[in-house]
This record gives structure tokens, sequence and C-alpha cells, in this order.
């Protein structure tokens, strides 16, 4: 298992960032890498994301420095969608399977936990988020059906999409963290535009389903001062609480959001007119 710090960021800082500093600071890469559990430490509401991806062996997930505890989940909650082929969780002894874009809530205190793939010609890659948490919830497996399932915008403005709330208040009960999928119809590119924030939460995109040629320019910024960063298929993007969040990508995708922070609220958003950015 692999762990890395990235530290939060002031506004005004984030301003004079050239790309490979935004990059540095914004955008992990690397989540998928085969018999490993690949994971970053960021300071943006203690968010810990990553990857893991259990080929010949499965993996366990364990507790290091970073995370101050014995045992992983013992003051944390876990969210995890699979991305890949057909996998296999187990959750103290008990066992879910996940098939592609089925997702699972793990509760605080839940001890051993562990990864593996039903094919190893096949692996199933797990999309992982975990959020400090206080009070335990119950371990529950959300598939794409169960979800609380929002259409949003049109064709005309290229932004057709299904938003699936699955780690939502609405479907599950959990501390802190709201997870979801967002999939954009054939032949639409924008996500989230018109675009928002949410000072009461930050954000974490993991982009997925997108062609190996093909590339998604992530918007991120004061609405007053955007920039991008130019991510490829399994890449996911830091969002700070102060940050807009949006893409569009030179074709079609799908994306995990989650999010962290003092609410749950998910239509709480501040809406950014589109007249006032710049
Ligand atoms: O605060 C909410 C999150 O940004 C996402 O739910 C937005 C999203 O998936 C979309 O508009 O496509
Ligand atoms: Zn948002």
């Amino acid at each position: 298992m692999k762990i890395t710090t990235r530290y939060d960021t002031h506004p005004a800082d984030a301003r004079g960032y050239d790309t490979e500093t935004l990059r540095d600071r914004y955008l992990i890469d690397g989540i998928f890498q085969a018999d490993d559990i690949v994971l970053t430490y960021s300071h943006v509401d203690r968010v810990v994301a990553g990857g893991a991806m259990p080929v010949s062996a499965p993996l366990a997930l364990v507790a290091t420095k970073e995370i101050g505890s014995d045992t992983f989940l013992e003051r944390r909650e876990l969210g995890l969608f699979n991305v890949g082929g057909a996998g296999r969780v187990t959750v103290d002894g008990t066992v879910y399977d996940l098939e592609t874009r089925d997702a699972l809530y793990v509760a605080m205190g839940s001890v051993d936990i562990r990864f593996e793939s039903l094919d190893s010609a096949n692996p199933a890659k797990f999309y992982l988020v975990s959020t400090p948490a206080h009070a335990r919830f119950e371990t529950m497996k959300i598939s794409a059906a169960q979800a609380k399932q929002r259409p949003l915008g049109e064709t005309a403005t290229g932004n057709k999409r299904v938003i699936y709330q699955m780690i939502h208040p609405d479907v599950v009960r959990t501390a802190q963290l709201v997870m979801g999928l967002t999939v954009l119809e054939n032949g639409n590119m924008w996500n989230s535009m018109p675009c928002h924030t949410h000072e009461r939460r930050c954000e974490f995109y993991f982009y997925f389903d997108l062609p190996d040629s093909a590339r998604l320019f992530h918007f991120m910024g004061e609405p007053t001062e955007t920039r991008h960063i130019v991510v490829a298929n399994e890449q996911a993007v830091i969002s700070p609480s102060w940050s807009i969040h949006c893409g569009v990508g030179t074709h079609s995708y799908s994306f995990i959001w989650a999010m962290g922070g003092d609410n749950q609220t998910f239509d709480d958003m501040d809406q950014v007119s589109l007249a006032s950015m710049r």
C-alpha cells in the first residue's frame, strides 16, 4: 500500500500557480496499480482517495502513520465504487460482490477489509474515498439501480447526463461522506455546467470511461480566477471548498464525485452565473 500526502491551499495562493504546480497540488494520477492500493491523504477535509486493484491475490486495507489509528477505519468511514471487472470486498467476514458501477459504504469501526478480483484477466478496480467519522452506521452495498437518479442538462447545451446519488442521505446513512456517479449521454461533453461552489464541502472528482486518446479539461479556481487541468482517463482532481469544479471532454465520459464537510445537503450549491466568470 502506498500513501502520499497533499496539503491544502489558500485561493489567493493558487492564483499564482503554473501548470506543473496546479497538477502537483490538485491532480491525482496513478490510481490503479496492479496488485496494490495507492492512496492520497489530502488535508482538504482529511479526505483519503485512491484505488485498489487486486489482480493475483486479495489486498487488505491497513492503517499507516498518516491515518494515526490502529486500523484504517477506527475513526473513518469509506465509500467505494467498482469501475473494473467483477470484484469482491470482504468486510469483517461478510462478502459483498460488486459488478462494475456498484458501490459499497463501509462503516466506521470495520476492521478487516479485503479486496479481490473474480477474474484476474479482467480485474476489479475499486475507487476509494474515506472521510473522518465519529459515529458508526451500517455497511451497505448500493447498486446503480438503487441510486436516486437525477437527469440533468440537455443535448443543445452538451450537458445531458444522469446523476446517480448512491452514498447519499436518501439511500444510506453516513457520518459525512456523500458520493455518486454522473454519466454523460453519448455525444455530451460538459459536466457540472452551469457550475457552482459549496464552501461547506470539498469535492473530489474521479473521471473514467474516457478513451485513452481523449482528454478532459477540468476547470477549477475561484469563479473569477479560473484555471484548468488537462485530465486523462482514471485520474482524479481535488476540489477545495472555494473552487468551482466542472469540465469538458473531447469524448463523453463518466465521473464519481465525493464530498466531505459540514453538511450533506446536495442542493445547497452556490450557483455561479456564467456572466460573472473570468
Ligand atoms: O455538488 C455536486 C457535485 O458537484 C456533482 O453532483 C455535480 C455533478 O455531478 C454534475 O452536475 O454533473
Ligand atoms: Zn459540487
